[in-house]
């Protein structure tokens, strides 16, 4: 099963739409864990436990864990999700992007390293850039397109030919570089209007959707402009609004009634297949 088919796999049996982001911050992370010998990992394993049955896929990223020095903690985090929830899609959020044999062993950390079912990549150097990670055919590429932050506009909305960058990117993807059919585009929860011209670019290509919670993403607006016909297509991730919804003993708790909120909310929404 391809990165692709496991992701519509999770979308019917799990009715859900929504990725948990896993960006474990240590001086978020509730005291009382501070003393365990691996708290990243603790924290991580805890939000999974209280969130699996919510979500479409988990979306660690990897800056939380090198930033701490703790990359054991995250291959030993991906290595219990495998093996207590093999039907969730993990995609490691690694943004990685450079030049073709450099990028070869940065799909080797993704895919081999993490085993990562999909990696998030930065496609703006170009396709060679891109090329090892497409050619995992059983993989996800996740490319950036029309990212979330405030300065989003400065360069993807550059107008090449009268057509601002990351439009051409996603015809580029959608025509070309989608060979193998494993190709997703990152867009923004924060550009409802950018996502609904996408999603006449890309078909029923599957976006990854940042941007709700802590950035403050219109769920109603993402969900109407970037839905496909069944109801799906949507990666909706949200992290430090359930990550963090509590702080105490019980975070555990505060996190799943935060997931569930999120994906009752995104529910609402979305056409009936
Ligand atoms: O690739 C991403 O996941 C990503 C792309 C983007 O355009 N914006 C964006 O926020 N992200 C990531 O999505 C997560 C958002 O986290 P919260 O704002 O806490 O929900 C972070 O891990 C970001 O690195």
């Amino acid at each position: 099963m391809n990165f692709i088919q496991k992701l519509e796999a999770q979308w019917a049996t799990s009715n859900s739409l929504l990725c948990v982001g896993l960006d474990p911050d240590l001086t978020r992370i509730p005291s009382h864990l501070q003393e365990h010998a691996e708290p990243i990992y603790q924290f991580c394993r805890a939000i999974v436990d209280a969130t699996h049955d919510v979500v479409c896929a988990y979306k660690p990223q990897i800056a939380y864990f090198a930033g701490a020095a703790a990359e054991d903690q995250l291959q030993k985090l991906m290595e219990y999700i495998r093996l207590e929830y093999p039907h969730i899609p993990i995609i490691l959020d690694s943004k990685r992007g450079d030049i073709g044999s450099t990028a070869t062993m940065y799909a080797k950390e993704a895919f081999d390293r993490y085993q990562a079912h999909a990696v998030t990549i930065n496609p703006y150097m170009g396709r060679d850039s891109a090329q090892p990670f497409l050619d995992r055919a059983d993989r996800g590429v996740v490319l950036l397109c029309r990212t979330s932050n405030p300065g989003a506009a400065d360069l993807q909305d550059l107008e090449v030919d009268g057509q601002p960058l990351y439009e051409r990117l996603a015809s580029m993807i959608a025509q070309d570089w989608n060979a193998n059919g494993n190709c997703s585009l990152v867009v923004g929860a924060t550009w409802p209007e950018q996502m609904r011209k996408l999603r006449k670019i890309a078909g029923d290509m599957p976006f990854l959707v940042p941007g709700v919670g802590a950035q403050g993403g219109d769920v109603e607006a993402l969900v109407n402009a970037g839905q496909t016909a069944n109801g799906t297509g949507l990666i909706v991730n949200s992290a430090r609004g359930i990550i963090y919804a509590g702080s105490g003993f019980d975070f555990m708790q505060h996190a799943r009634d935060a997931a569930i909120e999120t994906r009752n909310l995104i529910n609402q929404y979305r056409h009936q297949s």
